[in-house]
């Protein structure tokens, strides 16, 4: 396979406090966040029968009826859609996902009849939230960043979320899961089912990620791309769907405080003479105008808003 996959890492060395295995792990890791965002993780940690329980309930929940899945419905103060959500029809996306914050979080609104899909769901949530922390650890490591600033930077576990997807089959006309795109927050996990459909670009070729059981996926978002002044790259993936066959997958969404102001850092910009790539912004208000390319998508696909929009001409 060489090029044509995307790297999966053992994280055992991170727990066992192994240097050596630690050393030639970063090694991969820094080379996948400069290329392309993008890697697949084993020995996370995350139970395997939990990850299995995860999806389970997700099909349970969402073979529901529409009427009753939509008792579910999130309240429209809520900051991102908490509940269940159909996409609209006028976005492209052929899925219905539900998402929620962290298990104490008033936002929830989870099905009152299926407490096992609460269960398994709020179980995930802390296991990956977790996990997000030492991602995140891993991440400032390979920047080079002083010992925990960015774990001090974001150290407000309440705007972390976690969305379950189930992707529809594909029509004759399109087979489109999730449009391409960037996450905005700093680390993202996936879990996919054993359909497939996630894919990565790399080097401007879409790189299928191949389901393996047990393992999860990591790519960085836009957050982690402007702080490092573009050092660490925003993965761009899409799903697609399967043909007669639904997907089911979880995403996890290790999050910021909206109220953070975003910029390329100093180490990445005057400490080293370089001129920095991006503006500064806060997170909200980038947030803000994602959720609006969703609710209302423009016309025209260049018209989406993307982390191009605060990007200096140098
Ligand atoms: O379902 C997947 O495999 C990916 C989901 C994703 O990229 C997202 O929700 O941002
Ligand atoms: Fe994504």
């Amino acid at each position: 396979m060489g090029d044509a996959s995307i790297p999966t890492i053992d994280l055992s060395p991170f727990f066992k406090g192994d240097e050596d295995g630690k050393k030639k792990a970063m090694e991969v890791i820094i080379k996948a966040f400069s290329e392309y965002g993008f890697f697949q993780i084993v020995n996370h940690g995350v139970p395997l029968d939990l990850m299995k329980k995860a999806i389970e309930q997700s099909k349970v929940f969402f073979n529901f009826s529409d009427e009753e899945k939509k008792k579910s419905s999130p309240s429209p103060d809520s900051p991102l859609p908490a509940g269940y959500t159909r996409q609209a029809v006028q976005c492209r996306d052929n899925n219905e996902f539900f998402l929620a914050f962290p298990p104490a979080s008033n936002f929830n609104i989870f099905p009152q009849n299926l407490p096992r899909f609460r269960e398994a769901f709020e179980e995930l949530f802390v296991q990956m939230s977790k996990l997000g922390v030492l991602l995140e650890n891993i991440v400032n490591e390979s920047l080079g960043l002083p010992t925990n600033f960015l774990k001090e930077f974001n150290d407000d576990r309440n705007w972390d979320f976690m969305v379950t997807l189930r992707y529809f089959p594909a029509n004759p006309n399109d087979d489109n899961g999730l449009l391409e795109h960037e996450d905005a927050n700093p680390v993202t996990f996936v879990i996919q089912d054993e359909v497939g459909g996630l894919q990565v670009r790399k080097n401007g070729e879409w790189i299928p990620v191949v389901p393996a059981e047990g393992t999860i996926v990591v790519n960085l978002g836009d957050i982690i791309q402007v702080m490092s002044n573009k050092k660490f790259k925003s993965a761009t993936h899409k799903v697609v769907s399967a043909e007669g066959r639904d997907r089911y997958s979880y995403a996890f969404f290790h999050n910021l405080r909206g109220d953070r102001w975003i910029e390329p850092l100093p180490q990445f910009t005057t400490d080293i003479g370089e001129a920095p790539k991006y503006r500064g912004f806060f997170f909200k208000d980038y947030q803000e105008l994602r959720v609006q390319n969703k609710i209302n998508p423009p016309s025209r696909r260049e018209d989406v808003i993307h982390i191009t929009h605060y990007e200096i001409d140098n």
